[in-house]
């Protein structure tokens, strides 16, 4: 089962917000979407919610239609005059199959009342009742805007294990953040917003992050060529480049030092793609 986006354009008030894009959410995977401030990130989501009309373009969601797709689009006020039981009433409009036992059970893992109002909650807590009804809802397609925002570490570590055991039952999630380090341990692809283009990179690639010293003045232009300079403090850099060409750009030795290879971030290539 395959979510398509096709060549998609949206402007928002004259303005080209994305041009042309395409991409796909497979089965059992994890997106991260990621862009700079204002580059279009809400705007892909409420596309494919259909909480917003393409202006050219088609987005193909596969046989539950709407019900496959499970979007907030403002969590503040989200069912905020609702007990958690009008919450599985309401979601069960729209979600014929939301398991109303996994909703219940979840919050009450996490110790939310059943019988108080959403507007009564935390941040954190209105946020875990979004998290468990994207669970709850069995939608295929979960797309989560900042979804870990104002959890603790323990609610987190929670979210991660439901979202993980969720992928592996075939449905996919795709995270909206700026908090790059959380996509580390949970993304398989990085969609990127930049300009009004989406650029697709597999988070295991053969680019690697090397630390090496400098010997000499400027950096030779074979190495400028292929790597991306990401730090330099004093003659230590820090760059990130393709593993199978360090031999070949390396084999000087008295000018460069290589001294190890570092795990590539999230950051790393937000820097490198939007920097
Ligand atoms: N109602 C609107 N009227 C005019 N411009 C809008 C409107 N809604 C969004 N935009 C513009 O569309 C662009 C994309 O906004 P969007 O909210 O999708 O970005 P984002 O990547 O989610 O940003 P952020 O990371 O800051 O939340 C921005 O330049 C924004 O100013």
């Amino acid at each position: 089962m395959t979510l398509q986006v096709k060549d998609v354009s949206k402007a928002i008030a004259g303005k080209m917000i994305l041009e042309a894009v395409s991409f796909e959410m497979t089965a059992g995977s994890v997106i991260g979407l990621v862009g700079r401030n204002g580059a279009g990130k809400t705007t892909l989501m409420r596309l494919i919610a259909g909480e917003m009309l393409a202006d050219n373009g088609e987005i193909l969601l596969g046989d539950k239609g709407r019900a496959s797709i499970f979007y907030v689009d403002t969590l503040s006020n989200w069912m905020s005059a609702y007990h958690a039981t009008t919450v599985v009433d309401i979601l069960k409009m729209f979600y014929p199959e939301f398991d109303q036992d996994q909703f219940m059970m979840i919050l009450s893992s996490q110790n939310l009342p059943a019988d108080k109002t959403i507007s009564t909650f935390s941040k954190g807590q209105k946020a875990l009742v979004y998290l468990a009804a994207g669970i709850a809802s069995q939608a295929t397609y979960l797309l989560f805007d900042e979804p870990l925002d104002g959890l603790d570490i323990f609610v987190k570590d929670y979210f991660k294990k439901m979202l993980l055991e969720l992928v592996d039952a075939g449905r996919s999630a795709m995270i909206a953040t700026h908090n790059l380090a959380e996509l580390d341990s949970l993304a398989d692809r990085l969609l990127l917003i930049k300009g009004t283009q989406i650029t697709e990179q597999v988070c295991e690639s053969d680019i690697v992050k090397i630390q090496f010293v400098y010997e000499g003045d400027t950096l030779a232009s074979n190495l400028l060529d292929v790597a991306t300079i990401l730090e330099k403090r004093g003659r230590v850099y820090v760059a990130l480049i393709s593993e199978s060409l360090i031999p070949a750009i390396f084999t000087d030795t008295t000018t460069y030092r290589f001294v190890e290879i570092l795990q590539v971030t999230t950051e790393d290539i937000f820097r490198k793609e939007l920097g």
